[in-house]
């Protein structure tokens, strides 16, 4: 049986911009343009050519692209034609294949916001989408606040996207403008409009996420008839975000009834992209990825109790609800307070540590990671510690070298152009293969920027280590988390620090103190042992 066409549009670009704080570069939009066109989505909406340099930018240099490039702006304004209306012109002059206008379907917002009447609405409408169809182009019709307008004055709204349809857009959009439609009703609303006279495969679905139901109502409006879903990568968009595109590829393309009715033009292999599409976005807004996103988050198929890690081992299916590897994620089993053996040894052979089943040791290091938990530690993230740990309990982390002391100092003084700067001074003082060294660092980079008193601290304590200094060099600093928490019965920082080297190894360790430098340095310790370990030098 041949499968129906649903089409997926990205407007991650536009209305994924509309995000507070989210502002992208020309770069930036091409970075995402090409990312979401390796996945195949259907449509990339760019932005709104003339609303502001970066988006006229990024349409004059358009990215090239398998998908419909499509240019959004919005209607014509009342009281002039659509071949004289400024703002109009410059979308067109944008030159897309595919052209979305924003118009209005809800009465209360032609007569409040626009001040104009029904009538006119509905000709600015028609004469807009008849002037894309004009000049060649395919025209989409964003309704906006169609649900709410539907809900007001059905026939208002209805008559609004049929001045559309019947103008000869290809598509026309309804939008819950607000996100406060549930999803029954998007269904019961999509179902009308297909009755009406606008057949499905003409009908798309946009919704925002105001009640966490965004994915939902897209799907009522598939399951209603809807045929092309708008949405955007990792839900990104205007207050609380748009229906998250990344969580409804997996699902269409995984999940019956969807799988089997559906082609999304987007492949099994290219979804294996997608934890990468996802990572790249907020590696562009500087965001930590949602750990807990459906599909994509890295704890998306974290197995931390006992009892689920035991199941896990006999069959992967116990647990999980997808192969992981389908959407380019991987099964985690972390070790925590909730672990029991299973867990632990899953853990271990993960590091390439195999250790019998009934190995008194597999208790003892349990109970070191339950103890150490309850201090404030955490291990679920921070696997590069967790490894230490149990090779430390296996009689199986040499030391490398013993800590002494250390000191850092922070001082802020003017500088030459009369301008208060920080510098810290870190000393430490080690013993290497019997050898007391003392090393001094500062915490400014090689462009004079302060970076602080841990890098300070880092830098000294790699600085010497006799015969493992050559291959801490290409060791970075990539990330420092802190947060004050609960140990025992005191308040202590928690440190999780990332590191980063030449060979695009990546690794967490954790630090626990009362003070945040002392945390921070036992973060430290073991990122700095874990890359001697594994880089051949013990
Ligand atoms: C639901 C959505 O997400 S729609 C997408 C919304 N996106 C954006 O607004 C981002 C880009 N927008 C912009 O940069 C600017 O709003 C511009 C450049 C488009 C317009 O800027 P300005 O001319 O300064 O207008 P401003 O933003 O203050 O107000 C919008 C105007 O468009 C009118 N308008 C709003 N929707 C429509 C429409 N569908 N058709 C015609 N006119 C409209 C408003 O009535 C208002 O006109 P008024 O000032 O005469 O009352
Ligand atoms: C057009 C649009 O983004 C909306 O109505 O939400």
């Amino acid at each position: 049986m041949s499968r129906e066409r649903l089409y997926i549009y990205d407007t991650t670009l536009r209305d994924g911009q509309q995000t507070q704080g989210v502002q992208f570069s020309t770069a930036e939009k091409h970075q995402i343009a090409q990312a979401l066109d390796e996945l195949g989505v259907d449509y990339i909406e760019g932005g709104w050519p003339g609303a502001n340099p970066t988006d006229s930018e990024f349409f004059e240099d358009k990215p090239k692209l398998k998908a419909r490039f499509t240019a959004f702006g919005m209607t014509k304004r009342a009281g002039r034609s659509a071949e004289n209306d400024e703002v109009l012109a410059g979308v067109m002059n944008a030159g897309t294949s595919s052209v979305c206008l924003v118009g209005k379907a809800h009465d209360f917002h032609v007569e409040t916001a626009l001040g104009i009447t029904l009538a006119e609405n509905t000709e600015n409408v028609a004469r807009s989408i008849e002037h894309i169809v004009k000049a060649g182009r395919e025209a989409l019709f964003d309704a906006e606040h169609f649900f709410d307008g539907y809900k007001a004055n059905p026939d208002y709204a209805l008559e609004a996207i049929h001045a559309a349809y019947n103008a000869g857009a290809r598509w026309v959009v309804l939008c819950d403008t607000n996100g406060g439609t549930l999803p029954q009703e998007v269904g019961d609303i999509v179902r009308a409009v297909i009755a009406s006279g606008i057949p499905g495969d003409h009908v798309a679905i946009h919704t925002h996420n105001d009640t966490e139901n965004a994915v939902a109502g897209s799907l009522a409006a598939v399951d209603a008839g809807a045929r092309q879903i708008q949405g955007t990568l990792n839900g990104l968009g205007e207050r609380c975000g748009n229906a998250n595109l990344t969580t409804l590829i997996a699902t269409l393309l995984l999940k019956e009834p969807y799988a089997s009715q559906f082609d999304i033009g987007i492949t099994r292999e290219a979804l294996t992209g997608l934890v990468k599409a996802s990572r790249l976005l907020d590696d562009i807004l500087n965001r930590v990825p949602h750990r807990q996103a459906a599909y994509v988050g890295a704890s998306a198929f974290a197995h931390k109790s006992g009892l689920h890690a035991s199941a896990i081992l006999k069959d992967p299916s116990t647990y999980e609800h997808i192969d992981p590897a389908s959407v380019g994620n991987a099964r985690i089993i972390p070790m925590s307070n909730q672990a029991g053996q299973s867990n632990l040894r899953r853990r271990l052979a993960d590091a390439g540590i195999a250790v019998e089943a009934g190995n008194p040791a597999l208790a003892r290091i349990l109970e070191v990671i339950k103890a150490r938990e309850a201090e404030g530690y955490t291990y679920d993230s921070a696997q590069a510690s967790f490894e230490l740990l149990a090779r430390r309990e296996l009689g199986e982390l040499p030391a490398f070298f013993e800590v002494k002391r250390y000191k850092v100092t922070v001082e802020r003084r003017k500088n030459k152009y009369n301008k208060m700067v920080s510098l810290s001074e870190a000393v430490v003082v080690v013993k290497v293969d019997g050898e007391k060294k003392l090393s001094v660092s500062e915490s400014l980079d090689e462009t004079g920027s302060d970076r602080g008193p841990v890098n300070a601290l880092a830098k000294a304590l790699a600085k010497d280590l006799g015969r493992y200094s050559e291959v801490l060099a290409d060791m970075r600093l990539v990330d420092f988390k802190v947060r004050i928490t609960q140990g025992g019965t005191e308040a202590v920082t928690r440190v999780i620090i990332d590191s980063e080297d030449g060979e695009g190894r990546r690794w967490s360790t954790v630090g626990v103190s009362a003070n945040i430098v002392d945390a921070s340095f036992d973060a430290l310790l073991d990122a700095i042992n874990w890359k001697i370990l594994h880089c051949g030098a013990a």
